[in-house]
């Protein structure tokens, strides 16, 4: 296991460092490429650090492409949407100009048509993404590797770039990027905030099945992965 733990005052101090660190991949990734690709979580977590990094008025945002690393399939004005949250507050002000690629592509369910729908959105992805940031639900879900998901063993092997997954403990069925194209990255992060959560993680980290705890694919992968933690 390549972790890394990261452990600052409050949400604020965290939100600052994890902008800046994901701003300078950005920025190497356009120097080395011209285009810089980022892949962000939904939920509750990134809120604040969504703010910051899109005020960053020092990137060159219309070469910023910005996708999910997965999402509830609901349109994007639905409260649950993560593409909602994203569109409210990462692309605002200086990154309102970034291109958006969205994970939600049409109707009720993630079935085959719509799968494919999203992966050809995804096409115009580069083939690395300059950052992933990844956050994790108690359950040691993350993105949407959760435990019992219908299609656990294809997310975590498969290219992808997406696959639908149905679980018990997810809500709405799911999209999600699969591991493989996760890792696939500069900067893998994980955001985890909270008591509860670095108990999870200690947990994670310990011995036990991926299936029990997905978030141990991301960690067991023997890419660097950063975590970032507050509480
Ligand atoms: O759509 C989602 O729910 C996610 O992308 C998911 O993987 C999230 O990162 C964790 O569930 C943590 O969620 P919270 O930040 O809400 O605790």
């Amino acid at each position: 296991m390549d972790v890394e733990r990261r452990s600052f005052a409050d949400k604020a101090a965290l939100a600052k460092e994890l902008a800046e660190t994901v701003a300078a991949r950005i920025e190497a990734a356009i120097e080395r490429d011209g285009v810089a690709a980022i892949a962000v979580s939904g939920g509750s977590t990134p809120a604040k650090f969504f703010s910051v990094l899109g005020k960053t008025k020092t990137l060159d945002w219309t070469k910023v492409i910005v996708t999910l690393v997965d999402e509830r399939w609901v349109d994007e004005l639905n409260d649950r949407s993560n593409a909602k949250l994203v569109n409210e507050k990462l692309l605002q002000g200086p990154a309102a100009i970034a291109r958006f690629l969205p994970l939600y592509s049409g109707g009720n369910e993630p079935d085959a048509d719509g799968v494919a729908r999203t992966n050809a959105t995804l096409a115009d992805l580069p083939e690395r993404f300059a950052a992933v940031v990844l956050g994790m639900g108690n359950d040691g879900h993350t993105a949407s590797f959760f435990p019992g998901g219908d299609t656990l063993d294809q997310v975590l092997s498969d290219e992808g770039p997406t696959m639908a997954l149905r679980a018990p403990g997810a809500g709405e069925p799911r999209i999600t990027l699969t591991l493989p194209r996760l890792l696939r990255a500069d900067g893998i992060y994980l955001h985890v905030e909270g008591e509860e959560k670095a108990a999870t993680l200690d947990q994670a980290l310990g011995d036990g099945p991926v299936e029990d705890m997905p978030v141990r694919a991301v960690l067991r992968s023997g890419q660097p992965v950063t975590v970032f933690w507050c509480p």
